[in-house]
């Protein structure tokens, strides 16, 4: 059902408890989320943003308790992608002479998903749209994070309607975010901020410096999933220009995959040699095929540096581990330094593999690796304890620009 957020301004979305998979596989929740859509009366009405597909026909029913859709005047479209835009044709079905204002790029995408040709009306940043008592004004935001991604400022009441951006898969039975538990707002806003942004950062950090230069006060940041920014709305701005500024804490994280244990017993050791050589670092050891790879990504991002290791198999490593080696080069960490580690039977291929890719996705590789046959002897995990203690030295003498 709907929710007044001012005088003027309705949420009219759709909280999903249930979803746990998003992009297909790609993105794993644990807390839902929710489909944010507003509804803007001025003199004239706009609705902002729709739903995801499967919730069209409860969206649009929710919307007729809210509004006669008659007396929707003007659609805006901050963003294609289905999750936002899946109940626009049941929509359009009942209000199809409506206008729906987006970017040239967005035209594009929804014309590559419903083959419709609504009445689209392109809009540029700085244009606005009268509703009357206030208007709307568009601003561009390409890459944040598809090229046809759009916010838009409601003067009158101060909102800025930032879609994507600032959001957090959180489903919750509040709206603001001063209602709701602190600490997982804000591991669902980096979670979201590390698998989504971080591509992107350099335009996040041009975008907000843009905004930020327009001076336009923000009372309120409603983006398109999760809570709502109503105290303080622009620590989550601030947060984002830190993100965005190749953010690292003093962790470090060690991610491996294993067939029969020697590669565990060896993330174990290393991780001990860290800790002893620095014991205020936070070190956190991962099995990718049995971790939450969107955690397990949240956690890179927050790492100063990071070690994989792999079993060889076959001539090369795990496919698990080659999977979070492909995540990461997508996700183009800036500034992380990495070393590869993994035991091996006769050939050992994976140390060197794992190396190469951690170059390719943009890592400082710091040394050779570490490769150990078969199970390590006493030996073995000793010589990994004094890597991972040389390794922190690495780390303190190695510069990375
Ligand atoms: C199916 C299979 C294929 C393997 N292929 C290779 C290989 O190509 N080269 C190699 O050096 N070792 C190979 N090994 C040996 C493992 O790397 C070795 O047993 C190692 O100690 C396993 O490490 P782990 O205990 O971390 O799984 C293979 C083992 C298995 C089970």
């Amino acid at each position: 059902m709907g929710f007044r957020i001012t005088d003027t301004v309705s949420w009219v979305g759709k909280v999903d408890w249930e979803t746990r998979k998003f992009h297909g596989e790609e993105y794993t929740m644990q807390r839902g989320t929710s489909y944010n859509a507003y509804l803007v009366r001025g003199g004239k009405t706009a609705l902002i943003d729709a739903v995801w597909g499967p919730f069209a026909e409860e969206f649009v029913e929710n919307l007729q308790k809210e509004i006669d859709l008659d007396e929707i005047d003007f659609i805006v479209a901050n963003h294609g992608e289905t999750d936002h835009s899946g109940a626009l044709p049941a929509l359009m079905s009942r209000i199809s002479d409506r206008p729906i204002y987006c970017t040239a790029n967005c035209i594009k995408s929804l014309k590559g998903q419903y083959h419709q040709d609504w009445d689209f009306r392109t809009v540029k940043t700085g244009d606005k749209l009268s509703l009357e008592s206030q208007e709307l004004i568009f601003i561009e935001a390409p890459m944040l994070h598809w090229p046809d991604s759009m916010f838009c400022y409601l003067t009158g009441d101060k909102i800025l309607f930032s879609n994507d951006a600032f959001g957090q898969h959180l489903a919750a039975e509040h709206r603001f975010n001063d209602l709701v538990d602190q600490a997982e707002l804000y591991q669902e806003a980096i979670k979201y901020y590390a698998n989504i942004l971080t591509p992107f950062s350099m335009l996040v950090e041009k975008k907000i410096k843009e905004i930020l230069a327009l001076n336009l006060p923000v009372e309120m940041i409603c983006p398109s999933h999760g809570i709502i920014w109503r105290q303080d709305p622009l620590q989550i701005v601030n947060t984002y220009l830190k993100w965005a500024a190749a953010w690292q804490e003093n962790q470090i994280t060690i991610l491996y995959d294993t067939m029969w244990n020697g590669t565990r017993r060896m993330a174990e050791s290393l991780a001990e040699g860290i800790h002893a050589a620095d014991p205020s670092a936070t070190v956190k050891l991962y099995n990718v095929a049995r971790s939450d790879k969107t955690e397990v990504m949240a956690e890179v991002f927050k790492s100063r540096a990071i070690l994989v290791g792999s079993s060889t198999i076959n001539r090369g490593m795990l496919s698990s581990v080659a999977a979070v080696l492909e995540e990461m080069r997508g996700l183009a960490f800036k500034k992380k330094k990495a070393m590869a580690f993994g035991a091996y039977g006769w050939s050992g291929e994976a140390v060197r593999q794992i190396s190469q890719r951690l170059g390719d996705a943009g890592f400082a590789v710091l040394n050779d690796g570490l490769r150990l046959l078969w199970n390590p002897d006493d030996g073995g995990i000793e010589e990994c304890v004094r890597v991972g203690k040389s390794f922190v030295e690495q780390l303190k003498s190695d510069v990375v620009s």
